[in-house]
C-alpha cells in the first residue's frame, strides 16, 4: 500500500530534495504554529540564558575564593565564598525549573493544533491522494514527526540558543581573564565549525531516510494488522514477517548510520577541546609556576573552560535534533501544501452555487444526467487511455438504472463521479439540472447516498453507523432503514442499536456489514441512491428479503445500482451496458438479453458460475 510517497522507495527523491533544502528554511515555516506561544518560548529562551550565565558566575567566586580566603587561611571567607556557590547552584536549578514550567503546556497545545490542522487537511484532501499515499506515511507524520517537532521546539531550539549565548559569554570571560590562554581554546572552533556543517549535510541525509523507512514500517504493520485474517487464511506470517524484518533491517541500517554519524562527530567535538584544554592547562600551570599568572585566576580559567564543555559538545546532539526536526516539517508541509482540489473551496470557483437560483434548479425534475463524461485517473501512468471516453446517460426522476459492464469496465469509477470522490476529466454531471461541479459539497452530500461494495463501518455504535448517512435523523427513521436493508440481527446483538461494532465492523459478517451500509445510505431517503453491487454478500434468501424491501426504497428515490447478476438487475427498470468507456447498450433486461450478445454473455456467464459456485 505504500504508495509513490513511500519513502523508501522514493528515496532518491527525497534525497534530491534533502539536498536542496535548508534546515532553518524549513523550521521557519514553523513561525505560524510557534507565533501564538512566542511569549512564552523567548521568555523561556531568556530564563534558560540567565541561569546558563549564573553557572559561568562560579567559577568567578571561586577565583576570588583561591586568591583571597584560601591564600589568607580565611575560614570565614571560605564559607560566605561555598556558600555564594550553593546560591548560584539554586538559582541555576530553580530558573532550568521556571523554563520547563513556561514551555510544556504551550508545546503541547503547539503539537495538539498542528495534529488537528493535518487531519482537517487530509480529510479535505480528495480520494485520488489518500489513492497514491501510503496510510503509514501519513500516520507517522501525524504522530512521529509531530513529537520530533515539540520536543525540538521545546528543547534543542531553545538550547541552541542558550548554549550557544553561554559559550559566547564564557569565551569572553575566558579571554578577559587571560587572552592567550583563551585563544589557545578558541582555535579549534573553526575546524569544529566546518566539521559541524558537513556533518548536518551527512547527517540530514540519513534522518530523512529514517522517517521514511519509519512511514513504510508503519505501513506493513498497519496492514498486517487489518489483514490478519487474509494472512492467518493464507499461511503468509512467514512471507509478511519476512517483509516486516526486512523493512526494521534496513530503518536500524538508517538508525545506526545516524548513531556512527553522532558518534564521529561527537568523538570530534569532544577530543578536540580536550586536546586544547589540556594544552592550555600546562602553559597556565607553567606561568602559576613563574608567577606570571595567579593560582586563582588559573582555577576560574579551567573551570570556566570545564563549565563550556557541555555547551560545546551538546553542539552536535542540538544540531542532529534540529536535522531531524527540519525533516519532520519537511514531510509535514509535503502533506500541508498539497493543494485542495477547487471541490472543497468551490464558492469562490462556482458562483452559481451562490446564486439564489442554483437551489431552484437544483429542485428540478430530470434526475441524472450524464454528458460526454470522460474520466481517467490522476494517478494513471502516462500514456494510458481514458477509463471513461464519453458516457451520455440519463436516468429519468423516479427510474432505477442498473449499470453492468465486465469487471474492470469502470462501473466505480463511473459510479463515484456523481458524488465528486473523482472529478470527471470532461462533460457534465447533472442532478436535476443542476451540474455537480457547480453544487457545493454540503448541497451535493445532501442529494446522493451512496453504498459501496466494500462496506467500511467505523468503531461506533451500530446507530452512529447508520446514522452518519442522515445526521439529525429520528430513532423511527434509523428503524426503518434497518428494516429496509433486513439488519434484523441487530436486535440480537448485546446492546442493540447501541452495540459497538469493532474496527472496520470485524465483529460482524460480510453480509451483516454490508446490510448496514445499505441501512446508511438509505436512512437519508436521498432524492438520488448509487449503490454499488449491495447484495453481492448476502445469501440467496436474506437477498431476497432486501431486494423486496429495497424495490419500496429505490420507488422513491432515482438510482443508479451497479449490478454483477440477474438478480440484482431485476430490481433496475432499464439496464445500461458500460464497455470500451462508452454506454453501448440501454434497454431492459430482457431486451438486452435479446438484442446484446455481449450483456447476454456477461449475464450468462454470471449465472453459470453461479450454479458452478
Ligand atoms: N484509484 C485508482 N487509481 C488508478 N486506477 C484505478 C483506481 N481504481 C481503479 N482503477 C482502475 O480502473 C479500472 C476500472 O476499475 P473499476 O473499479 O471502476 O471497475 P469495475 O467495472 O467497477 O470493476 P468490478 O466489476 O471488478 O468491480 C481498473 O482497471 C482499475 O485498475
Amino acid at each position: 500500500m505504500a504508495g509513490e510517497q513511500g519513502g523508501s522507495e522514493d528515496g532518491q527523491g527525497a534525497a534530491r530534495a534533502v539536498a536542496r533544502r535548508s534546515a532553518v528554511r524549513s523550521l521557519v515555516r514553523l513561525w505560524p504554529y510557534v507565533r501564538p506561544v512566542s511569549a512564552r518560548l523567548f521568555g523561556s529562551a531568556g530564563v534558560a540564558v540567565t541561569a546558563s550565565c549564573l553557572a559561568l558566575l562560579i567559577p568567578l567566586v571561586l577565583k576570588w575564593m583561591v586568591d583571597g580566603p584560601v591564600a589568607h587561611r580565611d575560614p570565614s571567607g571560605v564559607w560566605l565564598g561555598g556558600g555564594l556557590v550553593l546560591l548560584l547552584g539554586l538559582l541555576e536549578a530553580g530558573l532550568f525549573g521556571v523554563r520547563r514550567w513556561l514551555i510544556a503546556r504551550p508545546m503541547a497545545g503547539l503539537e495538539a493544533r498542528m495534529r488537528a490542522d493535518l487531519y482537517r487537511h487530509l480529510q479535505r484532501l480528495p480520494v485520488a491522494f489518500h489513492d497514491r499515499w501510503g496510510s503509514g506515511q501519513l500516520l507517522s507524520r501525524g504522530t512521529n514527526d509531530l513529537q520530533i517537532l515539540r520536543m525540538f521546539l521545546s528543547f534543542p531550539m531553545v538550547f541552541l540558543v542558550v548554549n550557544s549565548s553561554t559559550v559566547l559569554v564564557g569565551f569572553a570571560i575566558l579571554l578577559v581573564q587571560r587572552w592567550s590562554l583563551g585563544l589557545m581554546l578558541l582555535v579549534p572552533v573553526v575546524p569544529l565549525v566546518l566539521l559541524c556543517s558537513y556533518f548536518e549535510s551527512r547527517y540530514a541525509l540519513a534522518s530523512r531516510r529514517a522517517q521514511d523507512q519509519t512511514g513504510d514500517l508503519t505501513t506493513l504493520v498497519e496492514e498486517s494488522v487489518l489483514g490478519i485474517r487474509i494472512i492467518k487464511a493464507f499461511g503468509r506470517h512467514r512471507s509478511q514477517a519476512e517483509a516486516f524484518r526486512r523493512e526494521s533491517h534496513a530503518l536500524r541500517g538508517t538508525e545506526l548510520r545516524k548513531a556512527r554519524l553522532l558518534a564521529d562527530l561527537w568523538a570530534l567535538i569532544t577530543a578536540v577541546p580536550d586536546v586544547a584544554l589540556g594544552v592550555a592547562l600546562v602553559v597556565g600551570a607553567v606561568q602559576v609556576a613563574d608567577d606570571r599568572l595567579s593560582a586563582g585566576t588559573l582555577v576560574a580559567f579551567l573551570s570556566t573552560a570545564l563549565a563550556l564543555r557541555w555547551p560545546v559538545e551538546s553542539l552536535g546532539w542540538l544540531l542532529s535534533m534540529s536535522n531531524e526536526a527540519a525533516t519532520a516539517a519537511d514531510r509535514y508541509f509535503e502533506v500541508m501544501d498539497t493543494g485542495l482540489p477547487s471541490e472543497t473551496a468551490p464558492e469562490p470557483e462556482r458562483p452559481d452555487a451562490d446564486r439564489p437560483d442554483a437551489d431552484r434548479t437544483v429542485r428540478g425534475q430530470d434526475g441524472i444526467r450524464f454528458s460526454g463524461v470522460r474520466f481517467r485517473y490522476p494517478d494513471a501512468p502516462d500514456g494510458t487511455a481514458d477509463l471513461l471516453t464519453g458516457i451520455d446517460l440519463h436516468i429519468p426522476t423516479g427510474e432505477t438504472l442498473a449499470l453492468v459492464g465486465a469487471t474492470g469496465s469502470g462501473k466505480t469509477s463511473l459510479t463515484a463521479l456523481i458524488p465528486r470522490l473523482y472529478e470527471a476529466t470532461a462533460g457534465r454531471i447533472t442532478l436535476d439540472g443542476a451540474d455537480t461541479a457547480r453544487l457545493t459539497r454540503e448541497q451535493l452530500r445532501g442529494m446522493v447516498s451512496i453504498a459501496f461494495e466494500e462496506p467500511t463501518l467505523f468503531s461506533a455504535s451500530v446507530r452512529d453507523n447508520v446514522l452518519m448517512g442522515a445526521p439529525g435523523a429520528s430513532d423511527a427513521d434509523l428503524r426503518w432503514a434497518l428494516e429496509t436493508a433486513q439488519c434484523g440481527f441487530v436486535d440480537a446483538l448485546p446492546h442493540g442499536v447501541d452495540t459497538q461494532v469493532g474496527e472496520q465492523g470485524l465483529s460482524l459478517s460480510g453480509g451483516q456489514r454490508q446490510r448496514l451500509a445499505l441501512a446508511r445510505a438509505v436512512v437519508g431517503r436521498p432524492r438520488f441512491l448509487v449503490l454499488d453491487d449491495p447484495l453481492s454478500a448476502l445469501d440467496v434468501h436474506t437477498e431476497a428479503l432486501v431486494e423486496g424491501a429495497l424495490r419500496e426504497v429505490l420507488a422513491t428515490t432515482t438510482a443508479l445500482v451497479v449490478a454483477h447478476r440477474p438478480s440484482t438487475v431485476l430490481l433496475a427498470d432499464r439496464v445500461a451496458l458500460l464497455s470500451g468507456g462508452r454506454i453501448t447498450a440501454v434497454g431492459t433486461h430482457h431486451q438486452l438479453l435479446a438484442d446484446c450478445p455481449e450483456y447476454h454473455h456477461l449475464m450468462s456467464g454470471d449465472t453459470d458460475e453461479r450454479s458452478a459456485a
